[in-house]
């Protein structure tokens, strides 16, 4: 990687649904320890750009790298372990938490990686929970025990760049400031981003150091 070259360089991507125009020509970058806050009202389409940038909604135009290579450049998988979104609503699969954690290691892309239950456990506690948070069914967790099963299971494939679309909507607030205390703690590893949704303005200020305004690319 290029010295000052940005993690995630997006150029002039732009959204059209069927009856409306949702964004055009949005452009920036993340650089490393950047942690920059998506903000626009509900249906603005937060979540499809997100989307977008890690093509799980088709770019229509405009153009998305990862330290200067595009998506194809890098192959889908090698791109989503790097680029890697958490979505609003989590999705768990059958079994516990732990099957849930663990079954990601299945892939190709993570056959050299092992699940990790040190760590795991350092960031339930970070989080309030204990280790008996591993062995809860995951078809039955919460909304908020959902998100927190997302954000680790993202967090312990170490992407570079972090997708977060409203991680503690369904979250208490001293939860929610236990995850933004560990958000903090993950950016202080170097060659790391993050970009973040929420509703919650004053989440937007604590935890961002700027602000991408979508409304502005109407
Ligand atoms: N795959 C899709 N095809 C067509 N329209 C879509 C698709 N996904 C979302 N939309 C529409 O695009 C608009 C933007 O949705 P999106 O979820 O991105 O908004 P958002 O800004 O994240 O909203 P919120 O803050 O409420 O989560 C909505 O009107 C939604 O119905």
């Amino acid at each position: 990687m290029e010295p000052n070259q940005p993690l995630l360089a997006v150029k002039n991507l732009s959204r059209q649904l069927l009856e409306r125009r949702l964004w055009r020509g949005v452009s920036f970058e993340l650089t490393a320890g950047d942690c920059v806050g998506l903000v626009a009202p509900s249906g603005a389409g937060k979540t499809l750009l997100m989307r977008n940038l890690t093509l799980l909604d088709p770019i229509q135009q405009g153009e998305v790298r990862f330290e200067g290579k595009t998506p194809s450049e890098w192959g889908l998988p090698a791109y989503r372990s790097q680029v890697m979104m958490v979505p609003q609503r989590a999705v768990a699969l059958d079994g516990t938490v732990q099957d849930n954690l663990t079954q990601v290691f299945d892939l190709d892309i993570y056959r050299q990686r092992r699940f990790d239950p040190t760590i795991l456990r350092t960031w339930l506690q970070k989080l309030g929970r204990g280790p008996d948070f591993l062995n809860l069914q995951g078809a039955r967790l919460s909304g908020g025990e959902a998100q927190i099963m997302a954000l680790l299971r993202a967090l312990q494939l170490s992407p570079r760049v972090l997708l977060l679309d409203e991680p503690t909507a369904s979250l208490d607030a001293a939860t929610t400031a236990q995850v933004e205390s560990l958000l903090r703690d993950w950016l202080q590893h170097p060659g790391r981003a993050c970009l973040l949704t929420s509703h919650d303005i004053e989440q937007i200020r604590r935890v961002t150091d700027r602000q991408l305004n979508l409304g502005e690319f109407v």
